[in-house]
């Protein structure tokens, strides 16, 4: 199923919260939005989902316009952060909710409605938990359940809102590995916020970047990293640093990207050390430049030769390795 939004814009009195939004998403696609709070992911989503009506402009679902639709006919799965799971109710319960709440003609038999949950329940590795209450599983747990469920009525969509916001960081990255994976199995279109760069880099066949409810850039995770179209987007997908070269001009790079050296190299630049950081493979060396008040962080492997017997005080000898012009400022 793919999904085309045409010129989509969204007002909230007078802020203007998407503002002609134009995506096109394939069939079987696994589509980040990714970006800053507040940049209008949650609201495209609502209004792909049909919880939200658009001010202009028209979703199609292919090739279907469904703008129309109410939510309960656009036939799309949600799994948003707080969307909990029903309390009262055991995980077989809760992953057979939507099928057992079908009009009487569509509603599958009770042996049917079993099979399809343990099929599910086998899909998100968490059978052996059927019997359990929501609140006797871990927040890992509960997702993958509220998954199951969402899936149970063979949406065509998938949605997902911050999926894994409220996680620790391990359980995190294992869920999104095992998204992507489960994706490939599935194939199903799905569409996921998040405004962690590197859970949509991780994740996603293509990423759309927004940015104050415009979209920024669309590409694979390789071209919006390696070609980002904006300051913003080469801000936003990564760390970035700043180095003035004569007024009005100045160069972003990124911390891996940097050339290290004891001794004066021709182009390279001179700098202070004021921290280093050892973050297990690679280390971090904040420098200072003289003139330039931004400073300048460094990643090199932890064995560099720049690195042994360093101190702070220092001077170091640095060169960007890569870098993006920045023209317009
Ligand atoms: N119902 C509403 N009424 C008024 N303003 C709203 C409403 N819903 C959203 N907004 C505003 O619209 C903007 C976009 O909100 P949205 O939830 O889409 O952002 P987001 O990119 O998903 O942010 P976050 O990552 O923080 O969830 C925000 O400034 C928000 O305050």
């Amino acid at each position: 199923m793919s999904i085309e939004v045409r010129n989509v814009s969204k007002r909230f009195n007078a802020f203007q919260a998407l503002d002609s939004i134009n995506l096109d998403i394939h069939s079987g696609e696994l589509v980040a939005l990714l970006g800053p709070s507040g940049c209008g992911k949650t609201t495209l989503l609502r209004i792909i989902a049909g919880l939200e009506t658009p001010d202009q402009g028209s979703i199609v679902f292919h090739g279907e316009d469904v703008s129309g639709h109410d939510v309960r006919d656009r036939n799309v799965g949600f799994v948003f952060q707080h969307y909990a799971l029903f309390r009262h109710m055991s995980v077989f319960d809760n992953v057979a909710f939507g099928l057992r709440m079908k009009p009487k003609g569509e509603r599958p038999s009770e042996s049917k409605i079993a099979e399809k949950v343990h099929e599910l329940l086998n899909m998100v590795q968490l059978d052996w938990l059927s019997d359990r209450y929501p609140e006797q599983l871990s927040g890992g747990q509960r997702q993958r359940i509220a998954l199951a469920r969402a899936l149970a009525v063979e949406p065509k969509v998938l949605l997902l809102d911050e999926p894994f916001g409220a996680l620790d960081a391990k359980v995190r990255k294992e869920l999104r590995r095992w998204l992507a994976r489960l994706h490939e199995d599935i194939n199903l279109t799905s569409v996921f916020v998040t405004h962690d760069q590197e859970e949509a880099m991780e994740v996603a066949d293509r990423i759309v970047v927004m940015n104050k409810g415009v979209i920024e850039q669309i590409g694979s995770p390789g071209e919006v990293y390696e070609n980002p179209a904006s300051d913003f987007v080469y801000h936003f997908l990564g760390d970035s640093n700043r180095l003035h070269l004569s007024e009005g001009h100045h160069v972003l790079f990124r911390p891996h990207e940097v050339s290290l050296s004891r001794h004066e190299i021709e182009g390279h630049h001179p700098a202070e050390v004021r921290d280093i950081r050892p973050l297990g493979a690679t280390t971090r060396v904040t420098l200072k430049v003289e003139g330039q008040s931004e400073l300048i962080e460094a990643e090199v492997v932890k064995d560099h030769d720049s690195l042994s017997g360093l101190a702070r005080g220092e001077t170091l000898f640095f060169k960007p390795k890569v870098w993006q012009k920045v023209a317009n400022i």
